[in-house]
């Protein structure tokens, strides 16, 4: 489907928690994080949630558009880590921005988030919708066991977004492959609402924590990353030269690494920031496309493939051209 990003921006809390930060009053250190993960710092919230996070986004994409609110058809945006069940981020965004001619809802596909939440989008401009906005927020901080250090170490906060636009020309969405394996969803799990209603057999206790069988989801990574990228490939009638650049979420660099390995393609054309950010799951994308349209290795008339990965289990990748 045809579509334009016409502007792209991310937000990420001021306060920045280093490794040895952990460290102070937790069992790790820099050297483990840093080798396993290549993870050396990440931002976390103060007192922002997600909405806000999201709103600073939208905001930017507008003032750089130099677009007002009301003209935004739709609002989409992908989340693990909402402020609450309802109204989602993105009606708390459409209604904190004025677009009042935008629909809006939020998309759950935890780091595959912006890879669907993009590919969802692609559809509404391909029918009767002319500009939208999409959104990758996350507040992961507020779903990590801060005293379980096999996942503490991994997340970040953070949000990002594109304003999209029909497009004239040959530009937009080549090709995509969007994979769903819920019989691997235990492997990843964060959130448990409760349920003690007066007829309830079995009382459901609430659980706001990630519990992650790291083992399970890294191998699932490696495995099947290579297998949204080449179907997606495939169907483009593409190869993994033809690529200029791969924009993978930014989960763990030793994946990156074995991702770009299995294909064959230098690790330049792999770029990673992880170690800034940590993994800031359905925002990481979103973030690293940002940085580097805006630094100049991203830019019009490229082919770019995008691939997000994790809890779900799920896993997308998408060719655009740019
Ligand atoms: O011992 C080691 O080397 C450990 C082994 C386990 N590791 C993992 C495992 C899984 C993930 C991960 C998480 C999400 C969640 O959004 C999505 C996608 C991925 Cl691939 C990140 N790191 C860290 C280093």
């Amino acid at each position: 489907e045809r579509f334009t990003i016409v502007e792209s921006a991310h937000v990420v809390p001021e306060r920045i928690v280093t490794n040895d930060e952990l460290a102070t009053f937790m069992d790790t250190s820099d050297e483990w994080i840093h080798s396993r993960t290549g993870i050396h710092q990440r931002h976390i919230v103060s007192n922002e949630n997600t909405s806000d996070l999201a709103t600073a986004v939208a905001d930017k994409l507008l003032a750089q558009a130099d677009l007002s609110a009301d003209q935004l058809d739709f609002i989409v945006v992908g989340t693990m880590s909402p402020d609450h069940l309802t109204p989602s981020v993105a009606q708390q965004v459409q209604g904190r921005i004025g677009a009042t001619n935008a629909f809006a809802f939020d998309l759950s596909a935890a780091c595959s988030g912006f890879v669907y939440t993009l590919s969802m989008a692609s559809k509404l401009l391909a029918t009767n919708y002319q500009r939208g906005l999409v959104i990758g927020a996350e507040v992961l901080s507020k779903l990590v066991d801060w005293e379980d250090r096999s996942t503490a170490v991994l997340f970040g906060d953070g949000a990002s977004g594109v304003l999209l636009q029909q497009a004239s020309t040959e530009t937009g969405l080549l090709a995509e492959s969007l994979k769903t394996y819920g019989n691997q969803s235990e492997f990843l799990t964060a959130g448990r609402q409760q349920n003690t209603n007066h007829f309830a057999g079995n009382i459901v206790t609430a659980d706001p924590y990630f519990h992650m069988n790291g083992r399970e989801v890294y191998n699932f990574a490696t495995r099947q990353v290579p297998v949204v990228l080449s179907q997606a490939l495939e169907k483009a009638q593409l190869t993994a030269d033809d690529i200029d650049v791969y924009v993978l979420h930014q989960a763990n660099a030793r994946i990156i690494a074995s991702i770009a390995k299995r294909f064959g393609q230098s690790i330049e054309k792999f770029p990673i920031n992880v170690t800034d950010y940590g993994n800031t799951s359905a925002a990481s994308i979103g973030i690293l496309l940002d940085e580097l349209r805006t630094n100049g290795v991203v830019h019009q008339n490229q082919k770019i493939a995008l691939a997000g990965f994790g809890g779900g289990l799920t896993a997308g990748a998408l060719i655009i051209q740019l």
